[in-house]
């Protein structure tokens, strides 16, 4: 078994390099599908297994995909016959696969994608996705596990979304390039994730105006083809990092940065006491003596997001006073706190809000990652809590974080990764007990 192992009381100081964003490149490789003449060029795409997975569904629908890790580079071949099917076994692994759906059902009038069920997080229905694949004329049948949906050729049409979800938008906004007409989509995600997104299907030959604001624009083409491109900064992976900084009293630069990507957090982390410039090479933190409490309540972008709830809550455990964190997208996204609880952090849930009281003496403890995010905020605790902390489940880290230890170790933190049998027990000497 893999553990993470922090030792904690190092202040965290340097630069660090961010990668290129999951949550941008799983939409723009499953965007690769529609090109049925060129290849596509992914550059600045992040190693990790949620990427790995994706090339794997692609390569599955008879599409070649070389990943060059070292280059970041993805090179795909969607020319030849594509399958219509994604499998239980890769959806099943990875929810983000189900947005395979609008390009394969838009290049090839039918798509089987397995139905991804829910996660730790929440129940995550795609019911918006449905409807949004109706409204363009599809016919969709559910069985045996399975989504199915027909359409001789979509049809453009204005759906209005009952909430600005970030995958029925991906899923929709991709199945309407091909579609006969012209599609408007009121009430979509505004994402950074889906501007990147968007510019890659322009890029393809789509013609997709709005991404960014509420109303998507999207006037169906014939035909769509390769394209080059360099994936978006992963806002969420600087923002742990930015919480990382904050915590430990340091000095980051979260190299080329992007202000308007994280305005919510840099405000945040502002009001908590937190300096955050922005500089010619990129955002830098500075973590204060003493941080400050603060209300927070996740919403849809240009709101917190949901993705930085968990990293943002030991920030806030760590400040004196009380602090409280409303949870409005995932109904189930508190399971970090619990394994807090071991390090000695003191909160009350009322339902989707936790109620925080700091400024807490982390104790470090054993504790176990519950999904992505938990997995970092884990992590963070650490790097603050008296004695060492060994994080396990680590295939959920390696979703969404590529080499964390070894940047945060760069950056000052004592901090490694190993691998145990099973069996073994690391018994490891918490100051705190010796004491
Ligand atoms: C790969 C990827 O980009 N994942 C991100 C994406 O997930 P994802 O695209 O799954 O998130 P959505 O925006 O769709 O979901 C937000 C909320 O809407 C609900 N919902 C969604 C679709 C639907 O058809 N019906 C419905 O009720 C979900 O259950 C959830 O409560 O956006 C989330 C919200 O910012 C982020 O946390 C995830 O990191
Ligand atoms: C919830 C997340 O991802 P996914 O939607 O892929 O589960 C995340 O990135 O925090």
């Amino acid at each position: 078994m893999e553990k993470i192992v922090v030792h904690g009381g190092n202040r965290l100081s340097g630069v660090v390099h961010i990668e290129g964003a999951k949550n941008a490149v799983l939409p723009i490789l499953a965007a690769s599908i529609l090109a049925q003449d060129g290849l596509t060029h992914l550059a600045n795409v992040p190693v990790l297994s949620d990427v790995y997975t994706m090339n794997k569904v692609l390569r599955f629908l008879n599409l070649r995909v070389d990943f060059d890790e070292a280059k970041r580079e993805v090179t795909i071949d969607a020319t030849k016959q594509v399958s219509s099917e994604a499998p239980f076994e890769y959806v099943s692994k990875m929810r983000a696969s189900i947005v395979v759906m609008g390009p394969l059902l838009a290049r090839l009038g039918h798509a089987r994608v397995a139905l991804p069920g829910g996660c730790a997080i929440g129940t995550r229905p795609i019911d918006l996705h449905l409807k949004g694949l109706e409204a363009l004329g599809a016919r969709i049948e559910q069985h045996d596990g399975y989504i199915e949906a027909f359409a001789d050729r979509l049809q453009g049409s204005h759906i209005y979304l009952d909430f600005p979800s970030v995958g029925a938008t991906q899923n929709i906004m991709m199945a309407a390039c091909l579609a006969n007409g012209t599609t408007v989509i009121d009430n979509v995600a505004r994402e950074p994730e889906i501007v990147d997104l968007a510019n890659v299907l322009n890029k393809m030959g789509g013609r997709v105006r709005g991404a960014g604001t509420e109303t998507l624009r999207i006037d169906g083409v014939e035909k769509m083809h390769g394209a080059e491109h360099s994936v978006v900064q992963d806002r969420i992976e600087a923002g742990t990092f930015m919480v990382g900084a904050a915590l430990t009293h340091g000095n980051v630069l979260i190299k080329d940065g992007i202000v308007e990507h994280n305005k919510p957090l840099i405000s945040k982390m502002q009001e908590m006491g937190v300096q955050v410039t922005e500089e010619p090479a990129g955002i830098r933190v500075i973590g204060p003596d003493k941080l400050k409490p603060t209300d927070v309540k996740t919403l849809p972008y240009p709101g917190f997001p949901t993705d930085m709830q968990p990293q943002m809550t030991i920030l806030q455990l760590a400040a004196e006073g009380t602090s409280t964190m409303t949870e409005t997208v995932f109904e189930n996204r508190f399971m970090h706190l619990e394994e807090l609880r071991r390090m000695n952090a003191q909160f009350q849930i009322n339902g989707r809000t936790v109620v925080m009281h700091g400024p807490t003496d982390f104790n470090g403890a054993e504790v176990a990652a519950t999904d992505l995010r938990a997995a970092a905020a884990l992590v963070l605790a650490g790097l603050v809590a008296d004695g060492y902390t060994q994080v396990t489940n680590l295939k959920y880290l390696d979703r969404g974080y590529y080499d964390f230890h070894k940047k945060l170790s760069a950056l000052g933190a004592e901090v490694k990764r190993i691998d145990v049998p099973d069996d073994d027990t690391v018994v490891l000497k918490n100051t705190h007990v010796n004491n």
